[in-house]
């Protein structure tokens, strides 16, 4: 608390504006940004002055110099906020998330054991995760023989859970997902699937009310339209509530399919991601590789797949054999469930939150098996 306040005094002083928002202690969120007055919609709420944005512009050469000059922006700023923790950063860091927070959440951190029990798209995001990681480590560590993994691990997950895109001419060559910048203050605000408005400018970075909001309530921003699968990996939560939330059937459709089906689906690139949302009864690909799946289809697959929807006449055994597919996955799923309660490994934090996951789609599973 102390610390923050030191933190918010020194914004103060380096020019950041916070109009009406206070940072504050939410549960199980850590930090986060509520309303200190009613707040209009349009509303200016924080502005943080250019120089305090963290980028590649900001990267001391005797840093940027030693590594090859296609090292990732993520992999500098982490060995930057490694090496410069002395000076303003110091007040900074003093605020962020210890490694043990990240231990809970980020399934990176976690036991074999629970990342094998990840569903499919969260743990293709750890898999990425971890060889991202492991190829900037190798990299900084043999520029900076002295420095230790675990102090690099945790600023390599403070830049992957704190930064925000943001794009000069000069990042133009590295790739989108790389355009990070890190913004003090401005990544006290937790996600939601709608949020604040936020912009960089050539002053700076301003966030401004998407609503109005009373005096103590929360208020976020969105890093994304992700869905809890990715935001389980990147950031180690999974909200309630995320209308972008969808769920992987792969593990249930890909098993289903033959060699020559997995040809056909690959060739004309329909062959997953098989994603359900809670409105539809899936996306393009999942309803072609149903079609390519269904008994009644098969003479005429390829009919099929190039309708824009099933014909009447055979869209009722389509929904039956979905719905079949559906009620065998869920007994997976169940059962995974069932196995995540009974692991010994990890903490107990870290199986309820993977546990809770599987729930959540436990509930978008059934709720498709009512809509069929
Ligand atoms: C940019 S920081 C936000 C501020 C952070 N809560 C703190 O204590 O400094 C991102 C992290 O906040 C947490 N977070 C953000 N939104 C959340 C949410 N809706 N529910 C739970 N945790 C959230 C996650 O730990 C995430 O990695």
């Amino acid at each position: 608390m102390e610390d923050r306040k030191k933190l918010l005094d020194w914004a103060k002083v380096e020019g950041v504006s916070l109009r009406g928002v206070h940072a504050t202690e939410i549960p199980r969120r850590g930090a986060g940004m509520t309303a200190a007055r009613r707040l209009k919609k349009g509303e200016e709420i924080l502005q943080v002055p250019i120089g305090l944005v963290r980028s590649l512009h900001r990267v001391p050469e005797d840093i940027s110099r030693k590594l090859p000059s296609d090292t990732s922006i993520h992999a500098l700023l982490a060995a930057d906020l490694t090496m410069n923790g002395k000076t303003e950063l110091g007040l900074w860091k003093k605020c962020l998330p210890t490694l043990a927070d990240f231990s809970t959440g980020m399934p990176f951190m976690w036991h074999q054991q629970l990342q094998a029990l990840l569903p499919k798209p969260a743990r293709e995001f750890l898999e990425n995760q971890l060889g991202n990681f492991h190829r900037d480590w190798v990299r900084v560590k043999k520029a900076f023989p002295d420095l230790q993994r675990q102090d690099y691990l945790y600023t390599w997950l403070v830049v992957n859970t704190r930064s925000f895109y943001y794009c000069t001419p000069r990042m133009e060559l590295y790739p989108p997902v790389d355009r990070l910048a890190l913004v003090p203050i401005a990544d006290l605000f937790n996600h939601a699937d709608t949020g604040c408005s936020v912009s960089f400018t050539p002053e700076g970075f301003a966030v401004s009310a998407d609503r109005q909001y009373r005096v103590g309530e929360e208020i976020y921003i969105s890093y994304g339209t992700h869905t809890n699968d990715f935001l389980l990996a990147e950031y180690g939560f999974v909200p309630v509530a995320n209308r972008w939330d969808k769920v992987s059937l792969d593990d249930a459709i890909i098993p289903k399919l033959s060699a020559v089906q997995k040809e056909q689906l690959r060739d004309r690139e329909l062959l997953g991601p098989f994603l359900l949302d809670s409105k539809t009864l899936g996306c393009k690909k999942m309803q072609a590789a149903i079609r390519v799946l269904c008994p009644c289809s098969q003479p005429r697959w390829d009919w099929f797949l190039d309708e824009e929807g099933c014909r009447e006449h055979c869209r009722e055994r389509m929904n039956a054999f979905l719905k079949s597919l559906l009620v065998e996955y869920l007994v997976k799923v169940r059962s995974t469930i069932q196995d995540v309660a009974e692991l010994q490994e990890g903490q107990s934090a870290q199986r309820e939150l993977l546990g809770q996951r599987w729930r959540q789609i436990e509930s978008a599973v059934s709720k498709a098996i009512k809509r069929l």
